[in-house]
């Protein structure tokens, strides 16, 4: 099976398919810091204890926050621009449930390329909870269905899942350092096809492997 990857420098501008595309300098920090605070107020609500009359007034402080952020809204498939360390330019989904950098539901996950593909450290906290400590099956399929389409994308093959095979192998837990690694193995037309784990203590946890078909710009 042949590797025909395009440069990464000419990965499809997302003006082309329509997108709105925000450039990373013009992301407000105010929006950075608030995205964390409402990450870690999501663990907190699913897990506080605090009495009737604390959470009825923090249900009311959050519905006007809400009625109050809305009045602004950033049109949804909103893409994000980073220059590359190799000169060329990276885009991600904004609001991406796994890794947007706008996103409070997100991980998030910070993958960097490496030699071969991407990699990531990370610790989910209890918001991705499954079985009692341990992670989601669910979210660990979406974590490496990121870290697979981001290895496609870094190696110039910018695609869509098509198909995705996830096997289980040990309990992913909470609260603990996490590792993702993922890269393409092989690429034949539009199919890419690429593999990748998640580690807790250097053991798998968890593997994949999927085919991206790679986007064709609209003519
Ligand atoms: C720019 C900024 C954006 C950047 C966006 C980057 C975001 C990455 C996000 C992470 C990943 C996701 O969550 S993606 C979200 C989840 N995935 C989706 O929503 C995709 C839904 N499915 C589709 O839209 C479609 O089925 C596609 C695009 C996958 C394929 O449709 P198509 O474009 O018409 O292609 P088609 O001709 O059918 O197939 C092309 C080749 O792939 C093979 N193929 C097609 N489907 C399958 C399949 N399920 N399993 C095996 N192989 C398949 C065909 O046999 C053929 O091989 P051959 O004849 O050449 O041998």
């Amino acid at each position: 099976m042949s590797v025909d990857a395009q440069p990464v420098s000419e990965l499809p501008d997302p003006r082309n398919f329509g997108l709105p595309v925000v450039a990373e300098d013009e992301l407000p920090e105010e929006l950075r810091t608030l995205v964390a605070r409402v990450h870690d107020l999501v663990d907190a609500v699913a897990h506080t204890e605090a009495d009737t009359s604390e959470l009825a007034r923090a249900s009311a402080a959050v519905h006007e926050l809400t009625e109050r952020l809305n009045v602004k809204r950033r049109d949804v498939g909103a893409m994000l621009e980073r220059p590359r360390a190799d000169g060329g330019t990276d885009y991600q989904t904004l609001t991406n449930v796994v890794s947007g950098v706008s996103n409070p539901a997100a991980v998030p996950l910070v993958l960097e390329e490496t030699e071969d593909g991407v990699r990531s450290e990370f610790t989910l906290n209890g918001t991705y909870q499954g079985p009692p400590g341990l992670v989601h099956g669910g979210w660990i399929a979406a974590l490496l269905d990121q870290a697979l389409g981001s290895a496609s994308a870094a190696a110039g093959m910018v695609g869509l899942t098509a198909n995705l095979d996830v096997n289980y192998r040990n309990p992913t837990p909470l609260n603990a350092p996490l590792e993702i690694t993922a890269r393409v193995t092989g690429a034949e037309r539009r199919k890419v096809h690429v593999s990748g784990e998640i580690r807790h203590n250097g053991e798998v946890t968890a593997e994949g492997t999927a085919i991206m078909v790679r986007l064709v710009a609209p003519s």
